[in-house]
């Protein structure tokens, strides 16, 4: 294809992963950081497309800086971000769309563990927009034969898939920190999956993208994964570490522990049943042990595995 000129916002794992598959690909790609010496101005300049590979906390503020700097009216959005943002409850591609209005916006998401990717390992991951040449435009750019891109038209289901999944990844690291076994793993994936969609159903999202790369996918490798930092969240949790001292050795960022406290508020405002989520935001804030937190789980109601 065609040289496309790509800013990329946001130098840290992942901003990095996608630079290389961009520049791989034979595009021009600059790449901007609030720690870099290269300015956002001249980062953005002639952008066709804009990626953000930014941690959540810095969406909000990143997208009013760049609604305040000249863009061209073509460019395209592209956000890989997982997390909500704790104050609206959007979703980066949600905060994105309300900045930029007229843009198209694509959601890049799917089973992507950076250092996997860095080692050029193959992988396959999910564009999604409601402008379908947008998304196909994104699928161009970061296509290889390492890694695969597929379209999708549902963006919030596939954004929540890689949202909601950091949060089960929690717990599944406390399942595995604690040696319960490939059947108790299963099942907690499997009724995390459940919780995934009911939540992501009332947002909008389409049941179906979650069975798909970007949901249960991204579910599988992020629980399975001791690359995964919300895996090693409750991985260490469960070996009896504090949060504060896990997170100020982690490389980088878990975005589950704040989507945790995001969808526990909207939860209970919206009577929304979610108890693997409940018992890892109680395990965060040292309400429970692990321990307590499993056995919470499993002495619950029983009932029917769907209310068909
Ligand atoms: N690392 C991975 O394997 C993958 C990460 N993601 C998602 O991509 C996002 C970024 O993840 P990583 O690159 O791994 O995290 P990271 O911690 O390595 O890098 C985060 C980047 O965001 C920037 N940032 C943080 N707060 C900011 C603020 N207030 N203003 C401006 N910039 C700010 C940092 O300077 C850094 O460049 C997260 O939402 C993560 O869930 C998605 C797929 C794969
Ligand atoms: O989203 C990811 C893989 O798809 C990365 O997971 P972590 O943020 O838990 O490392």
């Amino acid at each position: 294809m065609q040289k496309t000129t790509i800013a990329i916002l946001g130098a840290g794992a992942w901003g990095a992963s996608l630079a290389n598959l961009a520049t791989a690909n034979g595009h021009i790609v600059r790449v901007w950081s609030r720690q870099g010496s290269a300015t956002l101005k001249a980062v953005l300049q002639d952008a066709q497309i804009v990626v953000s590979a930014i941690s959540m906390k810095g969406v909000r503020d990143v997208a009013s800086q760049v609604q305040s700097l000249p863009i061209s009216p073509e460019t395209t959005f592209v956000t890989a971000t997982k997390g909500l943002d704790p104050q609206t409850t959007r979703t980066p591609s949600q905060i994105w769309q309300t900045a930029f209005p007229n843009h198209a916006v694509v959601v890049l998401s799917g089973p992507n563990l950076s250092q996997e990717i860095q080692q050029s390992l193959p992988a396959a991951t999910v564009v999604a927009s409601s402008i379908t040449t947008a998304a196909e435009l994104a699928q161009l750019v970061f296509s290889s034969p390492r890694f695969r891109v597929y379209t999708n038209p549902d963006p919030v289901g596939v954004e929540l898939g890689g949202t909601l999944k950091n949060v089960i990844a929690i717990a599944a690291g406390v399942c595995d920190g604690l040696q319960l076994g490939t059947n108790a793993k299963a099942a907690l994936v499997t009724r995390g999956l459940t919780e995934i969609i009911r939540i992501g159903n009332f947002w909008g999202a389409k049941t179906e993208t979650f069975y798909g790369l970007s949901g249960l996918g991204d579910l599988l490798a992020t629980c399975n994964s001791s690359l995964s930092r919300n895996y090693q969240v409750g991985y260490q949790m469960a070996g009896g570490k504090t949060l504060t001292d896990i997170l100020a050795n982690l490389p980088g960022t878990a975005e589950g522990v704040n989507t945790c406290e995001v969808l526990v508020r909207l939860a209970k405002q919206q009577n929304i049943t979610m108890p693997i989520t409940e018992q890892v935001y109680r395990l965060l804030q040292s309400e429970v042990t692990p321990r307590q937190a499993l056995d919470e789980l499993m002495v619950r109601d029983i009932k029917p595995e769907y209310n068909y």
